[in-house]
This record gives structure tokens, sequence and C-alpha cells, in this order.
């Protein structure tokens, strides 16, 4: 077996990306393939935690810029967040993996509270853990929720598997001119702006020096690549 250089990982997932080629909601040939790539990483021994995002249900930007009360919009957001990390355990759990999902707002019925240390019990016993629900606070994203949960169960690299390459000085979906970053610094995405992850999400990495790692979730085998050792994507870390 070929040695991992990440052994434990916090792949967080576009939820935009689910809905493939739709406008909305998921797509179960996407919702496949992602679940085999994580499968992958799982049979070459990694660790994996996952956070899913939930723009391709609802965002609460997106509803309280159409009236809506943030707050309740950032609920929704929340709920939708749930809603993929059920569709990822099915996935998964098709698969032949033990997936629990773990929510940061309680739907006992439904879910698992999250609880760190039980979260690190499921990694070390090789299960998939799905941290749902986001930071369970509105105005956040999950972003920060990846951050946050990389940060507290010790992963070894925070993974953005996102519809772009890797950070670019521009948004390349925008802007053609946009050129690719490899390797860059914290400080460099802040400074220069660049929203491939908001700020709370970069800032956190920052101070607890956790390794991010920004790539395309639709290049079908470079997380396994990535996991190995290969320069998937770009690398952001304390010093360019
Ligand atoms: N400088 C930049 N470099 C790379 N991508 C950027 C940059 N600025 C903006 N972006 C955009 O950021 C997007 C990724 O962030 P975003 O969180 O919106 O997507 P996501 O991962 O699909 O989210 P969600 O999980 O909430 O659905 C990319 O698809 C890209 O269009
Ligand atoms: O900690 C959190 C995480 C998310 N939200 C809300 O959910 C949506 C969906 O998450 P994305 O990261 O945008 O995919 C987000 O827009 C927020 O409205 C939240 O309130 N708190």
């Amino acid at each position: 077996m070929t040695a991992l250089v990440y052994r434990r990982i916090l792949l967080k997932l576009s939820g935009e990306a689910l809905m493939g080629e739709g406008t909305h909601g998921i797509d179960p040939d996407v919702l496949e393939r992602f679940a085999h790539e994580v499968q992958a990483l799982v049979e070459a021994g990694s660790q994996v935690a996952l956070v899913i995002g939930g723009g391709n249900i609802f965002r609460g930007a997106g509803l309280a810029a159409r009236g809506m009360e943030r707050v309740t919009g950032d609920h929704m957001g929340m709920l939708a967040t749930v809603m993929n990390a059920l569709a990822m355990q099915d996935a998964l759990e098709r698969l032949g993996l033990a997936a629990p999902v773990m929510s940061a707002l309680q739907i006992d019925q439904v879910c698992e509270g999250y609880g760190r240390r039980r979260a690190i019990k499921h990694l070390e016993c090789g299960r998939v853990v799905i941290f749902a629900g986001g930071t369970g606070n509105p105005l956040f994203t999950t972003d920060s929720a990846a951050s946050l949960r990389a940060i507290e169960v010790g992963a070894d690299v925070l993974i953005k598997a996102t519809k772009v390459d890797g950070v670019y000085s521009a948004d390349p979906v925008t802007d053609p001119t946009a050129t690719f970053y490899p390797r860059l610094s914290y400080d460099q995405v802040l400074q220069q702006d660049l929203r491939v992850m908001d700020t709370t999400a970069i800032v956190l990495c920052r101070d607890h020096a956790m390794p991010l790692r920004v790539m395309n979730i639709n290049e079908t085998g470079a997380l396994l690549r990535l996991i190995r050792g290969e320069d998937v994507g770009s690398l952001v870390v304390s010093e360019s």
C-alpha cells in the first residue's frame, strides 16, 4: 500500500457541485461519484471526516436578498446541509461504509448530535464521519464549520473540494484572465481578498496552522493522488 501524506482528513465537499448540470438539488449520479471518491480514500487507509455545503438547496444570504429574515434563512441553510449529509450517508452505506452523521443542530430522530470525542472515536474505527448543520450558528458558512471541525478533530489537512481547480488571482468563473496559484499563504488570501473561502475559515486555518488544499471535486481520482502526496490543486500554508 502506498504511504499516505495525510492520514486524517477533513474533506469539505461543495454543495453546489452536487447539483451536477441541474439548477438545484442533488444529482444521484454525482452523489454516487463523490461517494466512490470517498470510498477510495478509506480503502487507501485514510480517516475521513466530511462537511458538505448547502448551496445546492438554500443559502441564508440568498434568501435574505429575497426578503426573508436572515437568521431564518441561515437556519434553512443549515437544515439543507443536513439533507445533503443524509444523502451522502445513504450513498456511502450502499457502498458498505459506515457513515454516521453528526449534526451541530439537535435532530435526535434523524442523526447523532455533534460530540468531538465521539467523532474522533468514529474516525479511529474507520467510519466516515459526516458533520452536518454547519457550526450550528447563523451568520457562518460550512467553510467555517469545516475549518472548525478540522482543528477540533486534529485533521492533518483541510481539503476544500469545489468546482474550480484551486485558488486564483480572481474568480476564474467570472474572470478568464485569472492566474492559478499552486501555493500561497493565508495572509495572501486575506490581503488579496481571494474569495474561494470565507474570511473566518481562512483566519481559523491560519491561527491554528491547519494546511488547506483547494481542488476540483470533478477531477476523478485527484483526491486519492492528493493524500498520497501529489501536488493537486492549491496549497495554502503559513509561508508561500
Ligand atoms: N480567487 C478565487 N479563486 C478560486 N475560486 C474563487 C475565487 N474567488 C471566488 N471563487 C469562487 O469560489 C467558489 C467556491 O466557493 P463557494 O464556497 O461559493 O462554492 P462551493 O464550495 O460550491 O460552496 P457550497 O458548498 O456552499 O455550495 C468557486 O467555485 C469560485 O467560483
Ligand atoms: O455554520 C453555518 C453553516 C451554514 N449556515 C447556513 O447554511 C447555508 C449553506 O451553507 P454554505 O456554506 O453556504 O454551503 C449558508 O449559506 C448559511 O445560510 C449557517 O448559518 N451557519
